[in-house]
């Protein structure tokens, strides 16, 4: 008998929209471009670019390119538009949403030796970068001006990648998320022009000119242009850093606690919430030796004379709300195996289930329904018999329930995938988003449509379809363009 084997209608579609040969023709052109050693073809390479940090499955670009300049980018942009051959801009990869997987093949340009940092306007607390600086390796650079770059997402990411996910973190409370400290971006179009998105030289704090190019970009993920320089925002190292743990009897003591302490408009720098499971996966995995009930972690920043005070009130408000304890930590080992230990939570969340892959929801909500919308996460972990542990950025409304799933367990992974679409809609139920900080990538698009209605969706296929005709940027992410309107 003559088994029948059927090509996936995917593979036909791939071949037909495709204009190249094979991927050793495209190799070949790309090399001729960009010169041999910033061209890998090699299996190992291609699967290290085939997925980010998540849980997402991965797919392989049929090459790697590693841009040198803007030069390279926009000359690799404008062949792969001549060849219609999707290209899928890389930072470091440790995205979140799947944002850097291949599903139609094409080129990965990784962007991680576009490392200059190009400038530093100490005097106007400003910096230009190439997209391929890393958070860390910024500040690293700029240590001795006094300043930092404080928004700092867990893994030492790229500033382009940060641009493009419109990431944030623990300090976004205090200094603004990426949209609020990127000024100006180069950005390579699809048809490989390049643009400043605030104007050519610009950098001024304030400007009304013209449409907001610069946030438009931010938060696009790749989908309609390749950031390769960002002029961003830099703020003052604090003369004085206090922090202070405070453990509560219940989840909504905390958040009422930090509901409280935002609404006081006390100048947090950080306020990150912490349930039981994730307290004790910390003093496992981190060696803390931590109270295990819910609590925060909080950060002040300011001159010597006014750190204690606000220290003080903070420590009021959480006594009001029957904290169990507040103890200050003022030594700086002290404090930095604090936030060490709140940067680990995903690697001590996997190492209560070794074998295990962990899955990440992102919503956020206004600050007031906070306390109803962490005790329903709450509720629905514990009601669909999850492993799921909270923090949260809940300063800014923002909180993740990690959960900790068996790979190999179907059953138990449809449970975590409709716990997030749950978690997702009763978060637009309260007037919030279904991705604070991470970003939409290839999983959360559908929600998407319930977030901005068919005419919100029908607009962002307009700009996509107006900046990126032959839909080569990134395709299949944030929007499905050929799902018609
Ligand atoms: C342990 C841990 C902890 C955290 C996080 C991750 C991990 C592993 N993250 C998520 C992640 O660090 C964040 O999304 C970064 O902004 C991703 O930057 P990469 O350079 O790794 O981008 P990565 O390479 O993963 O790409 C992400 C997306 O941006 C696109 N892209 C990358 N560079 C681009 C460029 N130059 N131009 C255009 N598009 C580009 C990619 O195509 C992709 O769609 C996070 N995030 C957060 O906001 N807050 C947090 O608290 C954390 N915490
Ligand atoms: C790698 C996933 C960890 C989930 C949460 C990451 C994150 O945003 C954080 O705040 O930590
Ligand atoms: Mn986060």
């Amino acid at each position: 008998m003559i088994k029948s084997r059927s090509i996936p209608i995917s593979n036909i579609l791939r071949k037909f929209t495709q204009r190249y040969a094979s991927s050793q023709a495209l190799a070949t052109d790309l090399k001729n471009i960009v010169g041999n050693d910033n061209v890998a073809t090699t299996a190992s390479v291609r699967e290290q670019h085939s997925h980010d940090e998540s849980y997402h499955a991965g797919h392989v670009p049929d090459v790697v390119v590693f841009a040198q300049s803007t030069d390279h980018v926009s000359k690799i942009v404008k062949y792969c538009a001549s060849k219609r051959v999707p290209v899928i801009p890389f930072g470091t990869g440790t995205g979140l949403e799947g944002g850097v997987t291949a599903p139609k093949g094409g080129v990965c340009l990784d962007l991680s030796r576009m490392d200059k940092v190009l400038s530093v306007n100490a005097e106007d607390f400003d910096c230009t970068v190439q997209a391929g600086v890393t958070r860390n390796a910024l500040n690293t650079y700029i240590r001795d001006t006094g300043l930092q770059f404080p928004i700092d997402p867990g893994a030492n990411a790229s500033l382009g990648g940060m641009c493009a996910t419109s990431a944030s973190g623990t300090m976004a409370v205090r200094y603004g998320t990426m949209r609020e400290n990127v000024m100006n971006l180069e950005v390579v179009l699809a048809d490989g022009s390049i643009i400043k998105t605030a104007g050519l030289k610009g950098r001024s704090r304030k400007t009304s000119s013209g449409y907001n190019l610069t946030n438009l970009f931010v938060g696009q993920e790749g989908t309609l242009g390749i950031i390769t320089e960002a002029t961003l925002k830099l703020h003052a190292i604090p003369e004085a850093v206090l922090a202070a743990v405070a453990p509560f009897k219940d989840l909504r003591a905390a958040v009422n606690a930090t509901v409280a302490i935002m609404q006081s408009g006390l100048p947090v720098a950080r306020i990150e919430f912490l349930d039981e499971n994730m307290v004790d996966a910390c003093n496992r995995f981190s060696k803390l030796n931590l109270d295990v009930a819910p609590t925060l972690f909080l950060e002040f920043h300011g001159s010597n004379s006014n750190i204690e005070a606000q220290g003080r009130i903070a420590e009021e408000t959480c006594k009001s709300f029957e904290c169990l304890k507040f103890t200050f930590a003022t030594e700086t080992d002290r404090r930095n195996e604090l936030w060490k230990a709140r940067h680990n939570v995903w690697y001590a969340a996997h190492a209560l289930r070794p074998g295990s892959k962990g899955y990440s929801t992102d919503v956020c909500v206004p600050i007031s329904a906070l306390p109803d919308m962490i005790q329903f996460a709450d509720n629905e972990v514990k009601r669909l018999q999850l492993l799921g542990l909270t923090i949260g950025h809940v300063g800014d409304g923002n909180f993740h329930v990690i959960l900790i799933v068996d790979p190999n367990d179907f059953e138990e992974i449809k449970r975590v995938h409709d716990f997030a679409t749950i978690l997702a809609k009763e978060a637009l139920r309260m007037n919030g988003t279904i991705t604070g900080e991470h970003g939409i990538g290839v999983g959360k698009k559908q929600l998407l449509i319930d977030e901005f209605g068919l005419h919100g969706i029908n607009t962002m296929k307009i700009i996509k379809k107006a900046l990126d005709p032959l839909n080569i940027l990134n395709p299949g992410k944030i929007i499905d363009i050929e799902k018609g309107f």
